[in-house]
This record gives structure tokens, sequence and C-alpha cells, in this order.
């Protein structure tokens, strides 16, 4: 038998290499095509996306059943990604996510994967994102939150930590799924708060992310999770943010994509999980009035060019003779306003996402050679739409048009990103349970 030559769970130079070669050869493509197919590949197929969407959620029926413990996450993924592209369902879609979503909801709070079936904190924050990312009169009364706050109580572990179910597993997720909703639905208090920033920091590995459970690997998702929780929980400054920042910013790729952990492959729903990441320090800074060092200040001195398509060929290295993507960055300025430069590449990410994340027929994915998902729409999107707006003032601006990759059309609602949900939806849920 062939001896185990990898860790567990590291890829292999192989695989990596398949990975790169795909990528380089599209981004080749891309550069020897005319500009005219270069509009078209760098563009957001909104239209087929749409479509892609509404056959999901039409499907959403009870002979929905390829992912049945799922289909709150399933609506708010669909949802949520609607929303970014900034369009509504009908009313008879509406009403019948609404209903289905009520039929999820346990008799003794929170919800579950589907009808009857055992509530779970992962699904409760599905099925509460999706139906304030539908928004509206009908949709955001349907949430019991009394209910709900009485199922928060039950995950409470007496160590401070929440269990994803009854008698289940505790972990960072669980911490962020339950205090998200408890905040966003207006239920937090003193009890729910009660030591899980203990549990969150215990989380944050030698590497400066955030693992899962105590002694655990850092990864893309838990860090996401532990440092929203803890910014919502006012304990954010605990962490230690310079390690956090210095891990995060090598999890972007050559490729422009990002990896959730050490050694693994590059995959698009890692640019919400990773580059929210950047758009909640960024918040977190702004909270506490301080600007986070830029780790790569070129573009301080730079002019603002009001070029409308902003094309990959800014994103190529030195004389641009080359194809071949490589680690450094690239030379090119954005912004005066250094403060406000993001963290991350975020126009290498764009490119990763349009170019090798885009299903051009709808809906997005993990990356090149693999299938469409609803997961991956839209985590890929929300990862577009942060990376959009990451260059902005202040989050009621539009974007500079250099700040987008490909046409302006391309540009996304806004994102509040401890939530990651489209900003307004999110008003206009605070607004409702700050009422009622
Ligand atoms: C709100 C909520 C429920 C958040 C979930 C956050 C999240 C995405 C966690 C990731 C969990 C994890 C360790 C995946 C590794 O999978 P893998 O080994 O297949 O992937 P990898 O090779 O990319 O690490
Ligand atoms: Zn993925």
């Amino acid at each position: 038998m062939e001896p185990d030559t990898e860790p567990r769970g590291t890829v292999t130079q192989r695989e990596q290499s398949m990975v790169l070669n795909d990528v380089n050869m599209l981004y080749h493509i891309y550069a020897t095509v005319p500009p005219i197919a270069q509009t078209l590949m760098m563009e957001l197929q909104r239209k087929n996306h749409v479509e892609y969407l509404l056959r999901g959620l039409q499907q959403l029926g009870p002979s929905f059943c390829s992912l049945d413990a799922n289909r709150p996450w399933i609506c708010y993924w669909i949802l949520h990604s609607m929303a970014l592209l900034g369009e509504f369902v009908d009313a008879d879609l509406e009403d019948r996510t609404i209903e289905f979503l009520s039929r999820c909801q346990d008799p003794n709070g929170g919800y579950g994967g589907g009808p009857g079936q055992m509530p779970h904190l992962a699904t409760t924050y599905a099925a509460v994102n999706a139906l304030i990312s539908l928004g509206g009169e009908k949709s955001l009364p349907s949430i019991n939150r009394s209910k709900v706050y009485t199922f928060l109580k039950c995950m409470k572990d007496p160590s401070g930590a929440f269990r994803m179910h009854d008698a289940g597993e505790i972990d960072v997720r669980a911490c962020y799924t339950a205090i998200s909703v408890a905040s966003i639905l207006n239920i937090l208090d003193d009890e729910l708060l009660q030591n899980v920033g203990n549990y969150i920091l215990s989380c944050q590995t030698y590497e400066g992310g955030i693992a899962g459970e105590p002694g655990s690997e850092a990864h893309g998702g838990y860090t996401f999770c532990g440092l929203a929780a803890m910014i919502l929980i006012n304990e954010a400054d605990r962490l230690d943010l310079a390690a956090l920042i210095g891990w995060v910013v090598f999890r972007q790729g050559v490729e422009g994509g990002f990896q959730g952990r050490t050694n693994k492959l590059v995959d698009g729903c890692y640019s919400f999980w990773q580059g929210g990441v950047f758009a909640l320090l960024r918040r977190f800074h702004s909270i506490i009035g301080e600007s986070p060092t830029p780790v790569d200040q070129r573009g301080a001195e730079c002019s603002i060019d009001n070029t409308q398509t902003t094309t990959a060929s800014d994103v190529s290295e030195g004389d641009g003779s080359s194809d071949e993507i490589s680690s450094q960055g690239d030379e090119h300025c954005h912004f005066q306003h250094r403060e406000r430069e993001p963290l991350f590449h975020s126009i290498a990410l764009q490119r990763y996402l349009l170019l090798c994340s885009q299903d051009p027929r709808g809906g997005l994915r993990d990356k090149l050679r693999k299938p469409r998902d609803y997961y991956h729409t839209c985590y890929c999107l929300s990862g577009l739409s942060i990376c959009q707006h990451s260059w902005l003032k202040d989050e009621d601006s539009s974007p500079l048009p250099r700040a987008v990759l490909g046409p302006y059309s391309n540009v996304l609602e806004p994102v509040h990103p401890v939530f990651n949900i489209v900003l307004d939806r999110y008003h206009e849920a605070h607004e409702f349970f700050s009422r009622s």
C-alpha cells in the first residue's frame, strides 16, 4: 500500500497545478480575444442568474427532496442572490415561500430543515435571513420572535457557547447564528450574551484565524462567524486582530480567489467568507474610529481615472507581455484616499468570480469544472458585492467605476457584512423589529 505522503486535508501539488493550469488558460484566452469578447466574458449574466434562481425557488414544494434538511437554506441562498441582483419575486412566489417557511417553524420555537423537522440554529438563521431578504409586511411578522428567543435560550450551553440543536455540537457557527438571529430580531439580552465571547476567543488559533472549536484548524467560514459575532457583542477588540488580518490576507491565492485554509484550493464561496472578513474589519474600525493599516499602500498617491469599464488587463503584471498569474499584486493605482483601500486585491477577486466562478448559463460555482449550485451562487455574488463596495467612503455612496471590474452594470446591491443581508432589507428589518 502507498504511504500517505501528504498531511490529511492538504491538497497535493498535482491538484493545485491543475487548478492553476485551468485558470491560467482561461485568463490567457481572455487576454487574447478582441475587446468586444472580453466585455462579454466579464459581464455579469444577470438574466441567466435570475432564471436559474427562480427555477430553484419554484421547486421548493413537497416534491423537492434533494436537500431535504436544507430547504430554508435554499430559500435564503436564492432570495439573497435575487436581492443582490436588485430583483423581486412575484406575489404568488412570495406567499408560497412565507407559507413554506412558516411550516418549518417549530411549535416550541426555531426553524427546522423542513416542515416537522427538529429546530436547528443553522436553519433558523437561514429562515430568518430568507424572510428578511424577502422583506415586506407579510414576511417579517411571520417570525415568532418570542418563540425564537425560547429556542435560543435552550441552545445556550452553561459554558456560554451555543449548540446547533438539542444535544448537538457546540461551535463558533452556532455562536454566530444564535447571536446574529437574536441581534437582528432585537431579542439579544445579557443572558444570551453571557460568556459567548470567551468561547470564540478560545477558538482563535496560532495562525491568527478562527477555528470551529478550540484546538481545531483556522478556517475562513469560522473566522467570518467568530469575528461577526464578536462585533455584534462588542468584544472584537479582545481578538488578536493583527494576527487575524495577517492570516486572512495570505488566504488570497495567485488565481485571485480565496482559499478557506492554509494549503487548500481556492473556492468562489470564500470570496464572501474571507472577503467578508475585510468588510467586517473595515466596519469595526469605522465604529471605533480607526483606519486599518493598509498592507499595500502603493495606490496612496494615485489619481482617480473615470474610465467606465475596468478590464481584466488592469490586473495583469509588469509590462503586460505575460498572461501568467503572479502572486504579486498589481501596480495599478485606484484612489487618493488610502484609508479606504481594501486590504485584499479586489479586482483580482472580481476577475476570478466573473471568469472562473460564473457559469454563463446562470449560477456560480466553486471553480472551473465544478457544477453551479445555489450555495455558491449566493456566496460568490455576496463576495462580488463586497469587492465592488469595498472602496467606498461611506455605505450609502455608489461604487466608483474603477472599483468595478467589467461593465458598470455589473454592480450589485451592497450588503450588511455582519448578517449578509442586502443593506436596504437590513434597514427595513431593523426598523420593523425596533418598534415591535
Ligand atoms: C453561517 C454559517 C452556517 C457558516 C458556515 C461557515 C463555513 C462555510 C464553515 C466551513 C466549514 C468547513 C470546515 C469547511 C471545510 O470544508 P472542506 O474541507 O470541504 O473545504 P476546504 O478544502 O475549502 O477547507
Ligand atoms: Zn465552496
